[in-house]
């Protein structure tokens, strides 16, 4: 009767009407605004809804007991989501907002090409009034940005090279790549753990410094050179930086590159978020001396240390000519050209870092020389972790002690001791054992051999420490050092 009477003194239009005012009062009383971000925008996929979950989906702050799990194609990652209705408060510059998760059945199908998902889904996104312009201009980026970084963490990353005479693919692509799987982390990454820490902390401070590198009009960029001794971990650490950041590599043979302009084309082909790797660089090209290079005979500035001798290819011009020359190198890692895309870091690797030209060593170019040493006592630990599952206190305290005596002395790399701890791993004692006996014998040997090893580290650093030093005098201490190399 109530409803009947109702109905007759509000017909439906005055109710509708009467509704409509009631919520725009509500909306100029209340000190909130509200976005909503559907699934579906008309019938194509709302890019904003799929970032904001992913970027939710790394909250902790999500309240509620039911959360939705997901795992993308290719990704090897689970993530969890908000279910119906269950919201949760993010905070971005001190500024609280709330999302809340909206799930409900899809009524009239409209007409598409693609059946579109029985239910509607979005976002209410909330927020006070007077922070309005903060969300639109810089949170919707800013999740945007993150959702990119988590999806790029979660998928499979690519190692590239260019190890094909410089030939293009059917898409005029010059890099061949295949799927990055090494499995090397900071984590097993035998190394000096405050010098690990200060690494790690670098490469956190560049990926996340991209208002930094904006304020300071510098291209956002760093350069490593990673130097040592073979085997001591110079491609390990390169993929434990590449899994650390989510980055690609991209594994230059510069060897294969005819020339610079070649060169600045493959640059221009890479993506930003990636580590572009140079190894050996004292054995790709000849980087001392390079101003008598610039006149030198045809292919006189491709130096080889062991590697078959690549083709000649023509003098050796600074602008672009035939042959890859150290000025050209210098471009792509510091001109004009390497500020194509951002987010991009430059890694060199030597054996033989009094080899390579002071030009090439200047701060700037090479933001960080990283040593990469013979194993150490810290170093050790880690790999008897790794190889042996030998935590802290769990090695009987007498052999530690011995074991800490000699490994310094030893100078072996980190290499040569998985080799034998891998070995015997099925016996942790004899692996122990066995790497005690290697090590003593490596210190008697070192020992014989008048500690000459040690010598040319410190030749290495010195040439580290006086980068100034010109390139025919670099050039001769390393010579003296090759001939005065142990066996
Ligand atoms: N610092 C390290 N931490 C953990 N494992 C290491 C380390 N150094 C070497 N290894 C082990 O030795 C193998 C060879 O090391 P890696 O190729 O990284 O050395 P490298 O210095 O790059 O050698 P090269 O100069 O000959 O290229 C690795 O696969 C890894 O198993």
């Amino acid at each position: 009767f109530c409803q009947s009477l109702l109905h007759a003194v509000f017909p439906a239009e005055l109710r509708v009407a009467s509704l409509k005012l009631l919520s725009r009062v509500f909306n100029l009383c209340s000190s909130y605004c509200y976005y909503d971000i559907t699934e579906i925008d008309g019938v194509n996929t709302n890019e904003l809804y799929n970032a904001a979950q992913l970027y939710l989906s790394t909250s902790a702050s999500i309240t509620g007991s039911r959360l939705s799990l997901t795992r993308a194609t290719n990704s090897t990652a689970v993530t969890f989501g908000l279910s119906n209705s269950d919201n949760l408060v993010d905070v971005f510059l001190g500024v609280p907002v709330l999302w809340e998760h909206v799930i409900t059945p899809r009524q009239n199908q409209t007409f598409s090409w693609r059946p579109l998902p029985e239910d509607k889904r979005g976002f209410t996104l909330r927020i006070k009034k007077k922070d309005k312009s903060l969300v639109l201009d810089s949170y919707l980026d800013h999740i945007m940005d993150k959702a990119n970084e988590i999806r790029r963490k979660n998928q499979d990353r690519f190692l590239y090279t260019n190890s094909r005479g410089g030939s293009l693919d059917s898409r005029g692509h010059p890099w061949d790549s295949v799927p990055f799987k090494h499995p090397s982390t900071f984590e097993t990454l035998a190394m000096d753990p405050l010098k690990k820490e200060e690494i790690m902390a670098d490469l956190n401070d560049f990926a996340n410094g991209q208002s930094f590198y904006q304020k300071t009009g510098r291209a956002w960029k760093r350069g490593y050179l990673l130097y040592g001794p073979p085997g001591t971990g110079k491609s390990s650490m390169i993929a434990a930086m590449a899994n650390h950041l989510g980055y690609d590599i991209y594994d230059l043979e510069l060897t294969e590159v005819h020339n610079n302009s070649d060169l600045r084309k493959l640059l221009m082909k890479t993506s930003s978020k990636s580590i572009i790797v140079i190894e050996d660089i004292d054995c790709s090209i000849n980087l001392t001396n390079r101003k008598k290079n610039a006149g030198d005979a045809p292919g006189r500035n491709h130096h080889y240390d062991g590697g078959p001798l690549p083709e000649m290819r023509g003098g050796g011009d600074d602008g672009g000519g035939n042959s890859i020359t150290l000025s050209g190198l210098l471009n792509f890692t510091d001109g004009l050209w390497s500020c194509c895309g951002s987010e991009r870091i430059f890694v060199f690797t030597t054996n033989h870092v009094e080899k390579l030209d002071p030009a090439l060593l200047r701060s700037g170019r090479m933001d960080m020389h990283i040593f990469m040493s013979y194993c150490s006592f810290p170093s050790l630990k880690i790999l008897l972790k790794n190889y042996l599952g030998y935590g802290e206190g769990d090695l009987n305290e007498m052999v530690l002690k011995e074991l800490g005596e000699v490994v310094d002395d030893a100078q072996m790399t980190p290499a040569d001791i998985s080799e034998v701890l891998i070995k015997n791993r099925r016996d942790k004692d004899k692996a122990v054992n066995e790497l005690l006996e290697a090590l003593k014998a490596r210190v008697k040997k070192n020992r014989a051999n008048g500690g000459l090893m040690r010598e040319e580290e410190e030749q290495e650093k010195r040439a580290l420490e006086s980068p100034k030093q010109g390139g025919d005098e670099l050039q001769e201490s390393c010579n003296k050092s090759d001939d005065n190399k142990p066996n």
